[in-house]
């Protein structure tokens, strides 16, 4: 089953879709299970224990947790609780805006670990953290409520950069270069800032920039291969090689040699997954259009079957009522006898062959149906009646001066010509009408829909 996209008709795979949005509970829940384990943790330990040991760094401060409890919630509820999640997603906003004004009242005089609003140092979040809590605060908000979707991906990736960037710098920072701006930002809270943005895109995915990896399609596929990767690689080569240099003391010319091995690598290792991928699918679908010509094709004949018949006449029908189109049914003659004669076998090649006469009777444009046993069909697309007529008289021919093995074969032919208000069925009906008036008139001849 596909469900049919809202815009630009692209089809989501279900499956997936389900998929990315159990992916984005999973982060709630996630979130959720963070936030409560640093306030237990606080609890325990009391503030000043926490703020004391080695890891207080690296992990959320207080209103970081509670933001990430809040967001953790809003993306749980989100399809449940529509309502109740906007208002956890602006309380998120709210909560970071707070934070973002007292920085910004400090910026003058840097003092990141003052009080504000009666918030000491322990419970604070820093500038960067509040910046990226206020504006996905205000990304949940907007994918519950299917507003501004373009600025709400543009929010989402500015703090994707912002969660990234920290990362590659945390790694630098291991290494012994100076701290920064970035390495401010917790490398825990960094991580489950990611966590919250690949949240968000999954939590309505056929919408912004997730609709093409949720898409059934080779561009889905790739995406839902490749996005992840492409995003992290680079940071990790940041903060691998970071790391070399500090604890193997690599020397900055081989540290570049080495970050332009492993970017090319990177990059080489994916063109060869695309490569692989789109090889694939070209393989695949190759081998459906071999199983479909195989189930549109007549096994006997190598003619099309009664399936691709239907499949032509319902494609005619549907592309207008004004295409002219004629229909010759056709019916060896005395087959039961031909058979009863000379053996099943010989009535095989006998069919064979007259799929050959008639292929070789009609235009590329043309098509040649077995009907069924010993009976045929031809369309004839933009045929009148007398051009049917004359295909007809050339088939009559053929047949007539075919050198046939055992005995000579007869073919009876009715036509009919598209009328206004026919359907398929009724234009089969009046050329098998006019096929009977040729058997009854004594078979091997032409007879034509209509008055006689
Ligand atoms: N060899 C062979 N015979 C087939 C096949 N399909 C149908 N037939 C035979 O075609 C014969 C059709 O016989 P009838 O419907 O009585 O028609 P007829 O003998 O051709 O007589 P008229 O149509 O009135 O000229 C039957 O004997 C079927 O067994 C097939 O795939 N192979």
């Amino acid at each position: 089953m596909r469900i049919a996209g809202a815009d630009e008709g692209i089809c989501f795979n279900p499956r997936v879709v389900r998929g990315f949005v159990a992916f984005s509970r999973v982060v709630g829940a996630l979130l959720v299970a963070c936030a409560l384990a640093i306030f237990l943790a606080t609890a325990v330990l009391g503030t000043d224990a926490r703020e004391a040991l080695p890891w207080t760094d690296a992990t959320p401060r207080l209103n970081s947790a509670l933001a990430f409890l809040l967001a953790g919630c809003a993306l749980l509820l989100c399809r449940v609780a529509p309502k109740l999640s906007v208002g956890l997603s602006l309380a998120v906003a709210a909560l970071a805006g707070i934070e973002v004004v007292g920085h910004v009242l400090q910026a003058t005089e840097y003092a990141p670990d003052a009080r504000w609003l009666g918030m000491d140092a322990s419970r604070r979040m820093n500038e960067l953290a509040a910046l990226a809590f206020m504006l996905l605060g205000l990304v949940g908000a907007a994918a519950i409520m299917g507003r501004a979707i373009w600025l709400r991906e543009a929010l989402v990736v500015i703090v994707i950069g912002i969660a990234l960037a920290s990362w590659a710098s945390w790694g630098l920072v291991l290494a012994g270069e100076e701290a920064n701006l970035l390495r401010r930002l917790p490398v825990v809270t960094a991580l489950l800032l990611l966590l919250l943005c690949l949240g968000w895109m999954s939590a309505v995915p056929t919408t912004g920039l997730t609709r093409i990896a949720v898409a059934d399609s080779l561009g889905g596929a790739f995406a839902r291969r490749l996005i992840l990767p492409a995003l992290l690689l680079p940071v990790l080569i940041t903060f691998s090689l970071a790391m070399g240099q500090s604890r193997l003391g690599l020397s900055q010319s081989l540290l570049y040699a080495l970050t332009a091995a492993l970017t090319g690598g990177v990059i080489t290792s994916m063109i060869v997954w695309v490569a692989f991928l789109l090889d694939r699918s070209e393989r695949l679908r190759r081998t459906g259009a071999a199983a479909r010509t195989e189930a549109d094709t007549d096994g006997l004949t190598r003619l099309a079957n009664r399936r691709a018949l239907d499949g032509a006449l319902g494609r005619i029908w549907r592309d207008g009522e004004d295409a002219q189109l004629a229909v010759l049914m056709l019916d060896l003659d005395n087959f039961k006898s031909f058979n009863d004669s000379f053996g099943h076998q010989a009535g095989d090649e006998v069919l064979r062959e007259t799929a050959g006469l008639l292929r070789a009777a009609v235009r590329p444009g043309d098509l040649v149906a077995r009907y069924g046993g010993e009976e045929f069909v031809i369309l004839l697309p933009g045929a009148d009646a007398a051009a049917a007529r004359r295909v007809g008289q050339r088939v009559l021919e053929a047949f007539r001066a075919n050198a046939w093995p055992r005995r000579p074969v007869t073919i009876s032919i009715g036509a009919a010509v598209r009328q206004p208000g026919d359907t398929p069925d009724s234009l089969l009906q009046r050329a098998d009408a006019a096929l009977y008036r040729s058997k009854q008139d004594g078979r091997d001849r032409f007879t034509a829909d209509g008055p006689a």
